[in-house]
């Protein structure tokens, strides 16, 4: 039985008629790509964890320039040992090898309904489909997940343990830089509501350029992306898709909006995106550090940007847009 979902089918049938080859025809967002492969700030973690009192500072300013200036940024020496990803990658395999049929299936591997995406149902052109698959676990379903005779269960649960600690890290650095009084990172290993996201992405089929996963900015307040060496995750910095070039050693984190807001537009919920790769599929894996949908997010600073919400408010807003538009329109909602 096939695993791949009929994605030929489905986005000819969509765009047959306006189907025109490329991304760029709808999407006026698209501009040059740089593709030799910029570098993104690189932090060394390790000089948080073992270096003196200089390197630290020094690392921490790094961090939050990082923050700042790109929104995006690579960490290394984070602790977390090889074999965790390499597991953690099988698994994932594993999990999108089953056949398209038992994937679409409600209860599937016990996950909730809607954990398993694939394509875009609502897509109304090109440039708003994702040739991706993916699955979406919340921190809170893990412990639902079966662990007979695979290892899914234990896996995902000491692969969540891992990217929790360097999130937590992250997380106070990056907030008692805001020299505010908040407890949104007290414990991110309770935080239920966070989840991972296990992306596949397929080859090219029709046309030249197709999103892998078409431009967004992270509804979270972080996200840490682990990614196997097939690239193509694109980001958008003085108006031009730079592509991330992938490092085994490194872990790539980005700024949500959540932290956005919470900073009052300091540090940078920056879009980005995924091109879709050549004859190869792609495998990614991210954490999206979330609070639970009552949790209200406050932002600091004077004047401020951005009234308060509830996260559940800006998940419903940013759904409805999503279907009314094709596009979430995001923090700009929010502006006071
Ligand atoms: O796969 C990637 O490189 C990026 C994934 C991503 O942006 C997401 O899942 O939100
Ligand atoms: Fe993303």
């Amino acid at each position: 039985m096939a695993s791949q979902p009929p994605f030929t089918t489905n986005f000819s049938s969509i765009f047959s008629s306006s189907y025109e080859g490329s991304t760029s025809d709808n999407n006026t967002d698209t501009t040059t790509v740089q593709t030799g492969g910029v570098k993104l700030p690189v932090i060394d973690l390790s000089h948080l964890i073992n270096g003196e009192e200089i390197e630290r500072e020094r690392c921490v300013k790094q961090m939050v320039e990082a923050a700042k200036e790109w929104g995006f940024f690579q960490i290394v020496n984070h602790g977390i040992p090889k074999e965790v990803f390499e597991t953690m990658f099988l698994e994932a395999k594993k999990l999108f090898d089953h056949p398209f049929s038992e994937k679409v299936r409600e209860n599937f591997s016990d996950l909730s309904k809607n954990c398993y995406r694939w394509g875009n149902p609502k897509a109304t052109s090109p440039a708003q489909y994702s040739l991706s698959e993916a699955f979406h676990i919340t921190l809170a379903e893990i412990s639902c997940l079966p662990d007979d005779h695979n290892n899914l269960r234990t896996t995902i649960e000491i692969f969540v343990q891992e990217m929790s600690r360097a999130a937590q890290m992250i997380c106070e650095i990056l907030v008692k830089k805001l020299k505010v009084n908040s407890n949104y990172f007290e414990n991110i290993r309770e935080l239920k509501n966070s989840f991972l996201r296990l992306n596949k992405y397929h080859p090219r089929v029709l046309g030249s350029e197709v999103f892998g996963l078409v431009p967004h900015t992270d509804t979270s307040f972080l996200t840490i992306l682990s990614q196997d060496q097939i690239g193509g995750l694109e980001l958008k910095k003085n108006g031009q898709w730079i592509r991330v070039k992938p490092s085994s050693d490194a872990l790539t984190v980005n700024i949500g909006d959540l932290f956005q807001a919470l900073s009052n537009g300091l540090y940078q919920s920056v879009r980005h995106r995924v091109i879709s790769p050549v004859n190869i599929e792609r495998l990614s894996i991210a954490f999206f550090v979330c609070p639970y949908p009552e949790t209200e997010i406050e932002c600091f600073g004077n004047p401020k940007k951005y009234r308060r919400f509830s996260f559940r408010e800006y998940r419903e807003q940013s759904e409805r847009d999503v279907k009314e538009t094709g596009d979430k329109v995001g923090l700009s909602r929010f502006l006071i």
